[in-house]
Formats: structure tokens, sequence, C-alpha cells
């Protein structure tokens, strides 16, 4: 037999007539014992003894201490319970309103108990055995009102002498073993058990018990029980429709009457011997149910000492198990007995916060337990499927919706990408058709090429505020003017600046200062810049920055050539390129006058005389100096005669010069032609055209403004990094 609910509780209860159903209630429900007082009247013993009446049921829930007798304890006064029952109240009443709630469960398959407490001739068997009568006949008045139904009941009953437990239906006293069953629990083995045919057949057993029970005479009763007495009657009811059926479920239940044994003092009971024996069992066995009641009421926490008396070993399942338990405390309302009944009162206190949690008692046969199972796992299968499939979908919703934001945010992404893309393709296009623009102006180009000392990622450009614009052949007398007039303005506040870490001579092409000195190719600014920058790019001529070589390092180069510029990168594009197409300006003006060869020896000296070196500037000019040479008279170039501030003096010797023609790299300590020999080589070119000058005089004229600009770094006009340092011997 299992303890289930749901649908066999809810078929059971469709069944089962609601008004049929007050005795029977929710399945599985947890509450607390019901627990009941009733007041015995006064025995005649006690009226003839002049003993008083104390107690007093002031209403049906609440039983009151009205004693005259002055007490040293400050007991409570009023105590109160499910209900309360005065001497007047019939056993009929007390069933109805006490017990019947509890005791007709059975037929709903619910388990139940009927507890009589008290100390002896307090009416424990007096009110037991109403109550049991009482239940009955409303059990076979039910089952006489349910004729679809069929039921079987079965009786058992059972004594605790002396803690032996005995079958009341045997004539053999030999005391029962209590076994422990895993389903049913504590079982007494070899217990008869009755099958009732009608209600005469049990009235003739229970007559059988009460001759079986153990009852002795003590001072105050002169019928007491001396055991306890368990009287169990198990209700198993079917549906007549299903009788036979492989498919049937089976209600059991059983209802326990216990009528306890009374608490006694000896000294009042005047026990000996066997009573006095008796008396002790007694007492201990109900100091047990004490404890555990009292264990109970505090919750379930701890240890409950069932196993320590038979008595709470086989009430187990009524104390806090699967079944519906009412508890009827019997006082005795004579002052002589106010102690007992005060215990009595206390036990029954705590008895009322013992809470039990009984089930509907179902026996399935195998096919419907089987049946039943695969329902119920079907059942838990939906559940699980229902909720499950909840939180799937909304995870989903949840994704689509996250997907959808990535898919529009990509989206915006590549229109922007597509418009910078395009915008620099734009800029790109225009830039090539610049220099394009610049290649058809410039038959002859200049290529400057990057060596790996001069990595093009520490090159930027300024942009200046203004700049000196080149491209006629009255440039370069344009810049020298400019330059000069610069120095003498403020030297130190040289606007653009080109220089090396270890050598920087300052070279501005441009009057002021960049606002946009940037070192950092990677911030915003610089491309920026550098975009916007670059149609001006051929137009004007930028300020270069870049990491120079050390001291010993071989100056880069810049080789004259026909060919079209190399440009090894955007980057490289935007910083040679400024460079570049500033001096194809230059040089194709230059070549506009001359038109040979001597023009280009002419522009490297332009370039040479330029203060400071920009790298690429004086990569284009191939010529070092030392301090305290000698100068060549030269004859200077036209363009140098020209100039307004050309010194009266152009005379020193040109410094030894080493062309490396492989790799670009002119030294002078490399060198192993004399000074004569690079003359020679200078007069072996070609004979210039009318107007032009000679090589000589555009040497000479070069020393000039070469020994012009050294002499303003030695008077200390390039501020700083004045004259003495390594770099000026660079120059
Ligand atoms: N409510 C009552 N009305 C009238 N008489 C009662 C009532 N209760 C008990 N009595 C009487 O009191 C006497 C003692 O009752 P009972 O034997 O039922 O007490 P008990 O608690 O069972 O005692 P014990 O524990 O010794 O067996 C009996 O004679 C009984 O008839």
């Amino acid at each position: 037999m299992g303890a289930v609910g749901g649908e066999e509780m809810q078929q059971w209860e469709a069944a089962m007539p609601a008004a049929e159903m007050d005795g029977g209630g929710g399945g599985g429900k947890t509450e607390r014992i019901l627990v009941s007082v009733r007041l015995r009247p006064l025995s005649e013993k006690e009226i003839s003894g002049n003993d008083l009446s104390e107690w007093e049921c002031i209403n049906d829930a609440t039983i009151f201490f009205r004693s005259s007798v002055p007490d040293r304890h400050t007991p409570p006064i009023a105590y109160t319970f499910d209900r309360v029952f005065g001497s007047e109240c019939s056993t009929k009443q007390l069933y109805e309103e006490a017990v019947k709630e509890v005791a007709i469960s059975v037929v709903s398959g619910i388990n139940s108990s009927i507890f009589a407490y008290g100390q002896t001739s307090s009416g424990k068997t007096y009110t037991m055995t109403g109550v049991t009568e009482y239940t009955v006949a409303d059990i076979y008045d039910y089952i006489k009102r349910r004729p679809e139904r069929a039921f079987a009941l079965k009786f058992s009953a059972i004594e605790i002498y002396n803690e032996a437990v005995r079958d009341l239906l045997s004539m053999d006293s030999t005391p029962l073993r209590l076994l422990d069953d895993p389903e049913r629990g504590t079982i007494v083995e070899k217990l008869t058990e009755e099958t009732l045919h009608d209600w005469n057949h049990l009235k003739a057993l229970l007559a059988l018990c009460e001759a079986q029970r153990r009852i002795g005479e003590t001072s105050l009763n002169e019928m007491s029980s001396r055991s306890h007495q368990i009287l169990r009657l198990t209700i198993e009811s079917s549906a007549h429709e299903l009788l036979g059926n492989d498919n049937t479920t089976t209600l059991s239940a059983s209802v326990n009457f216990v009528d306890l044994a009374g608490s006694e003092r000896a000294s009042q009971a005047l026990s000996v011997g066997a009573r006095l024996k008796e008396g002790c069992h007694i007492n201990r066995s109900l100091l047990t149910l004490g404890t555990v009641i009292r264990k109970l009421s505090k919750g379930r926490n701890g240890h409950i000492p069932y196993r320590e008396s038979k008595l709470t070993r086989i009430l187990q399942p009524c104390l806090g198990g699967n079944a519906r338990t009412a508890i009827i405390c019997t006082i005795c309302p004579a002052r002589s007995h106010i102690e007992q009944s005060r215990n009595t009162l206390l036990f029954a206190s705590c008895a009322k916060e013992v809470a039990t949690s009984a089930q509907v008692n179902v026996m399935m046969s195998d096919k419907a337990l089987v049946k039943h199972l695969q329902k119920e796992l079907a059942r838990l299968e939906n559940d699980l499927r229902c909720t499950g499939s909840a939180p799937n979908i909304s995870h989903f919703e949840a994704l689509l919706r996250e997907k959808d934001a990535r898919i529009r945010k990509m989206e915006k992404e590549v229109k922007e990408l597509i418009q910078q893309r395009d915008l620099a393709q734009s800029r790109l296009e225009d830039l090539l058709q610049v220099v394009g623009d610049g290649r058809s102006e410039s038959p002859n180009q200049l290529s400057i090429f990057q060596t790996s000392k001069f990595p093009v990622d520490k090159i930027s450009i300024s942009e200046p505020q203004e700049s000196v614009r080149l491209g006629s052949k009255h440039d370069f007398h344009s810049l020298r003017r400019y330059e000069s007039k610069n120095r003498s303005r403020n030297n130190h506040e040289f606007p653009e600046v080109l220089k090396t870490d270890n050598f920087t001579p300052k070279v501005s092409l441009s009057r002021h200062r960049s606002r946009g000195w940037n070192h950092n190719h990677g911030e915003d600014d610089s491309d920026q810049d550098s975009s916007q920058d670059s149609e001006e790019l051929c137009k004007e001529v930028r300020c270069v920055e870049m990491d120079g070589p050390s001291q010993n390092e071989s100056l880069d180069f810049v080789e004259v050539s026909d060919t079209q510029p190399t440009l090894s990168s955007n980057a490289a594009m935007n910083i040679t390129g400024s460079t570049f197409l500033t001096l194809e300006h230059h040089l194709h003006s230059v070549r506009a006058s001359h038109h040979d060869e001597t023009s280009a020896r002419e522009l490297r000296g332009s370039l040479a005389m330029l203060p400071g070196k920009s790298r690429s500037c004086r990569a284009a000019f191939v010529t070092s100096y030392s301090e305290g040479e000698q100068y060549d008279s030269t004859p200077p170039p036209s363009s140098l005669r020209e100039f307004p501030g050309r010194p009266k003096a152009l005379r020193g010797p040109v410094t030894t010069l080493n062309s490396n023609a492989e790799n670009g790299n002119f030294s002078r300590e490399e060198s192993g032609m004399s000074d004569q020999s690079i003359l020679k080589e200078q007069d072996d070119a070609p004979e210039s055209k009318d107007g032009i000058t000679t090589i000589q005089e555009f040497v000479s004229g070069l020393k000039e403004m070469v020994q012009v600009h050294h002499n303003q770094r030695v008077d200390g006009q390039w501020g700083e990094e004045g004259p003495t340092g390594q770099s000026g011997r660079r120059l």
C-alpha cells in the first residue's frame, strides 16, 4: 500500500460527496493533533469525601482552575484547547465534536488515531468505550450508504502490559514481538486480525478484548486498567465495478482506539506488589510518551525516542506521522487530584503543538500501479517540456534581437568605411594628378630615395602658415632673399626645422613655426594634415623633421635623375613629394634657363647654399665643408651673381668630395679624389651656353654663399647648436 495523492485522490474525492468527506478532509495536509479535555463528574467516593471540584469549563475551549486553596506556586489558571467538555457533557457530544472528524477519516483512506490520556480513574476507558462504539457505528452507517463500493473491515487488538505486547483476540498470552517493516513501519508479529462480518461481530470482539485486558483493583479505581489497550480497525474499500479487474485500486486505512493506562501515584493508588510494578511500567511508558510528544511539539529536530517504549514504538505513525490524531485528556475535577490534573493539562498543551501529515492510502494492483506510473511519467514529461520550452523561446528571441543589433551596427560601419574609402581614393587620385602634372612640367625628374637610415615613419610634415613658393627661375633668388630676411629678423625663431638627433642645424623654408609639428604619424592630426595638404605639397616647401644619422653616419643622398620619382609608400609620397616637387619646380626653372647639365650642377650648388639642411635638401646637395679649409676661387653662377646679398669675396677651397656613383653617398674622407680632380671633372662638363656662368663661377658663388652661411653660424645665429658643435663640422 502506498500513500499517494494526486489523481487517485481526485478520483476518490469526486466519488465521495462533500458532506461525506468531512471526516476525511484533504489528504496530504499537515495539521496539528486535535486535543480536547474532558472533565468527569465527581465520583460518589469523592463527593462523600467532601472533595470539591476545582475545575470549570468556562467555554468550549477553555478550562479554568478556580481553587480556593492558596498555592505556593502560581500556575496558569486557564487552559485552552480545541475543545473542552465539562462533567455534564456526554460521550456522544464529545465524539461528535472532538473525535468524529478525525476518526471517520479512515473511510477516506486516511489513518486516524484516538487517544485517551489521563490519570487513573479519570474516565479514559469510560470515554474510549463510547468513542469506539460511535465511530464503528458511523463507519457501518457509512458503508451502508455506499453500495457502489465494497468494504472490508478488519479488527485487531493488543495490550501492552508491563512492556509486553499481548494479542487480546487470542487466548494465548505469549508476548508478541515487534517487527520493523520498511513499508508499514512497526508491526506486531503474529497478531490476530479478524475480518468483521458485521457490527455484531465487532461487538463480540470488543467484548473479548475487554475480557482479556488486565484489570486490577486499586484504591482509586476498582476496575483500573493495568495496561495500554490499542484497538485497530482497518477499512479497505474498492469500487464494485472494478472488483476482479486487474486495474483495481483500493483505499486502505486504519483507525486506532488507544485507551492508555492511567498514571498514578503509588501513594494515592496504595499499590503494592504487582500493582506497584504495573504502575512503574505504566508511568515509565507514559513518561516516554510525554517525552515524545514534548519533543514533537518543539519540532522534529533531534532524536525522538519512539523506541524507548513499545507504546511509542507502535504508535509512532500516529504521533507526527501519516495519520490524523485526536487526543482526549481526561481529568478528575477533585481537589485531591490537582497535581495529576495539571500534569495532564501540560501533556495536552504539548500535544496540541504536534503536527501530523496524513495522506490518502491507496493500494494498487500491479497493473494499476504500472498504469498509474505511466500516467505520472507522461505528466512529468509534459511538465518538463512546458517548463523547458518557455525559457528556450525567450532565449532564442534574445539571441535574434542581439544578432539583429549586430547586423545593423555592421551595416553602419560598412557604410562609413565605404565613404572613407571613396574619400581616400579621391584624394589619392588628386594627388596622383598633381604628381602627374608636375611630371609633365618637369621632364627631368629628381628622384629621392629614402634610405633605410631615415625611415619614413619618422618624418612628419608641418603646415607652414606662410611658405616660400618656388617654381620659376627666380625662385632660388627669392628663396635666398627670404632666407636672409628671416635670419635678420629673428634667427632664434627660425621657423621650420629640419633636424637630426645629433645634428640639428635648422633649415627653414617657411616663415613661421609649424603649428602642426607632429612626430607621431599614428595620431589623427598627422594623417589629417597630410591628407589636407596633399594638394599643396606640390606648391609649398614643407618643413621636414626626421631623425638624422649620427655624426659618423654618411649622408643620405639625392640623385638627379631623369627617371620618374620612386615612391615607396603613400607617406613617402607625401613627404618626399613635397621636397621632390619643390625641387622639381626649382629644377625646371633652372633648366629653363640653362638647358644643360651645368644647370643641374648649379642647382646642386644652390640647394647646398640653403642654411641648415633638411634631409632632402642636404641630400640634394652633395658637398660638405670643413672648417678652416681654403676656398678655391670660383666664379659664381649668374643666378648667384645677380643675388643682391652676394658677398664680395667668393673665394675658398672647394671641399673634397667623393661622389660614390653606385650608392649615391658622398664622403670626403673616403674620397680619393683631389680638389683638382673634382674641378677637372667639372671642367669636363659641356660648355655652358650664352648667359650661363661657368662651373668655376658657379662653384665660386657657392663658396661665397657657404662662407656667408658659415660665418653666420659661427656668429651664433644658429642658436644654441652653434658652430663649434659637431653638427657644424658636418657641413
Ligand atoms: N464522564 C463520566 N461520567 C460518569 N461516570 C464516569 C465518567 N468518566 C468516568 N466515569 C466513571 O469513573 C470510573 C472510572 O472510570 P474509568 O475506569 O474509565 O477510568 P480510567 O481512566 O479508565 O481509570 P484507569 O486508568 O484506572 O483504568 C468508572 O466507574 C466510570 O464509570
